[in-house]
């Protein structure tokens, strides 16, 4: 286990390159492996979560090649192999396995995925979406059976109940090999499924619809890819960025970026009176001066991201007044309150929602990041703190922010990342040679 190390209370400056987007990664890794020819990626995040991907992907003999951040994968010699249990438990995003598998082999047996606890995770709507088009599925001590009928996965009308990310990338992954037309409703409309969705049909699949709420896709039996795909920047970690800009900066530009992808999280910004300039893909933050305090209510996208909530909420605390964070899509996200509660920021959870309060300092003390939001909470709080902030787990960072030890260090902040049993005297690590170690 590590821990994140922050003298706090210096104002940084400069720039930061965002890396590309986590949450299409770990959907066109699986994806790559509906392919017949090698796949390349650009623009791949340094990642712990790409690295468990990765070695997923030995247990199949599908071998990769990480240089900078172009991923090469080439699943030409892949074997259909159960994967009930190791790394699938590591990463949530290891359920796309279930559709990729089953759209490659007809079968797959998935175990049930790990992740972050941010409450409740069912994925009922993936198996409601596997079984329309034509397979069973069966849960057996924890791992997924699905299994395709003799002939094949068919086309499909599906109405999903919830808008859901992962049922919409799993059930496209599953159908875009299947005989005839698929129709899915309801669906989510992330950037991130656009972007799986322009990677698969440049390897000749035909999905349209991908952004709006209904995704048609006509089954087709090959799919080679031909050229490379560059991933889309993380608007999440542009976020996270831009809120500690805005927070702790003394003059930031955040690169790399789509704004329209931030849109509801910068109308925020601009409600909390954050000034900032885009040009082109850059975003110059200025210092901020008196804040406004804000609701913030997470909803699908386009709505306001819940993965940017606990990123936001160490800026909320310098505003002055009252205001509250409702997270809809995941109520029990409140991992962080306890923590920052412990550095000494004014803020409650009441049936769910997170009741905030002017803060006029935070204290660096211990923290824990129980999961990868949260901790990006604690560390712009611990950067913005007086004193020290000892973040404990922070694998639960590294598994999704790209180098971050590396891009905060840029900036100016006094970090540093040990072993648990180390001291601070002891040698530091760097995050991204602990990616790279782990990366195969
Ligand atoms: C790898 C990835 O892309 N992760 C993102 C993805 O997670 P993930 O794809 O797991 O999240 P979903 O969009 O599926 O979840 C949305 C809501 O639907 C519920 N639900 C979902 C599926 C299902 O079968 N049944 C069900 O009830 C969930 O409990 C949740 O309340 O979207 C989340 C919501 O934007 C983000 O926080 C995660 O960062
Ligand atoms: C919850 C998240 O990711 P995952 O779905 O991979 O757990 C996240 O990125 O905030």
């Amino acid at each position: 286990m590590k821990k994140m190390i922050i003298h706090g209370g210096k104002q940084l400056s400069g720039e930061v390159v965002i890396g590309g987007a986590k949450n299409s990664t770990v959907a066109l890794i699986p994806a790559s492996i509906l392919s017949e020819s090698k796949v390349q990626l650009d623009g791949v995040p340094l990642i712990q979560d790409v690295s468990n991907l990765r070695s997923i992907l030995v247990d199949m003999n599908v071998p990769s090649e990480l240089t900078g951040t172009c991923l090469e994968i080439d699943p030409t010699a892949i074997i259909s192999k159960p994967l009930p249990n190791g790394k699938i438990k590591s990463l949530r995003a290891s359920y796309y396995f279930m559709g990729a598998l089953l759209g490659r082999f007809g079968r797959a047996i998935v175990g049930l995925p790990g992740g972050d606890d941010i409450g409740p995770r069912p994925i009922d709507q993936h198996i409601k979406g596997f079984e329309a088009l034509g397979a069973t599925v069966s849960n057996e001590r924890g791992a997924m059976f699905i299994q395709a009928p003799p002939e094949g996965l068919h086309g499909a009308k599906i109405y999903f109940d919830m808008v859901s990310v992962g049922a919409t990338i799993n059930v496209i992954l599953a159908a875009v090999r299947a005989t005839g037309t698929t129709t899915i409703e309801n669906v989510a409309k992330e950037p991130e499924i656009i972007d799986l969705a322009t990677f698969l049909n440049n390897m000749g699949a035909k999905i349209r619809g991908a952004g709006t709420d209904t995704i048609r896709i006509d089954g087709v039996p090959h799919l080679y890819a031909r050229n490379s795909h560059t991933i889309i920047p993380d608007r999440i970690e542009a976020g996270t960025y831009l809120a500690m800009a805005a927070a702790i900066g003394n003059g930031i530009t955040v690169k790399n970026i789509i704004s329209e992808h931030l849109d509801s999280f910068l109308a925020k910004m601009e409600e909390i009176g954050v000034h900032f300039e885009i040009v082109e893909d850059c975003i110059y933050v200025y210092p901020t001066g008196d804040l406004k305090m804000v609701t913030v209510k997470t909803m699908p996208y386009p709505g306001f991201a819940t993965d940017l909530q606990q990123p936001i909420t160490p800026l909320l605390l310098k505003a002055q007044g009252e205001g509250m964070i409702v997270d809809t899509i995941y109520p029990k996200r409140v991992r962080h309150v306890p923590e920052l509660v412990r550095m000494g920021a004014n803020i409650t959870v009441e049936n769910d929602i997170i009741l905030l309060h002017h803060t006029d300092k935070l204290q660096g003390t211990d923290v824990t990041a129980d999961e990868i939001r949260a901790g990006a909470s604690l560390m712009i709080a611990g950067l913005m703190a007086e004193g020290i902030t000892t973040i404990h787990k922070v694998e639960n960072i590294l598994r999704g922010y790209d180098r971050v030890m590396w891009k905060l260090e840029r900036l100016g902040a006094d970090v540093e990342m040990l072993n648990e049993d180390e001291d601070p005297e002891d040698t530091e690590l760097d995050d991204h040679s602990l990616v790279e170690k782990k990366a195969l």
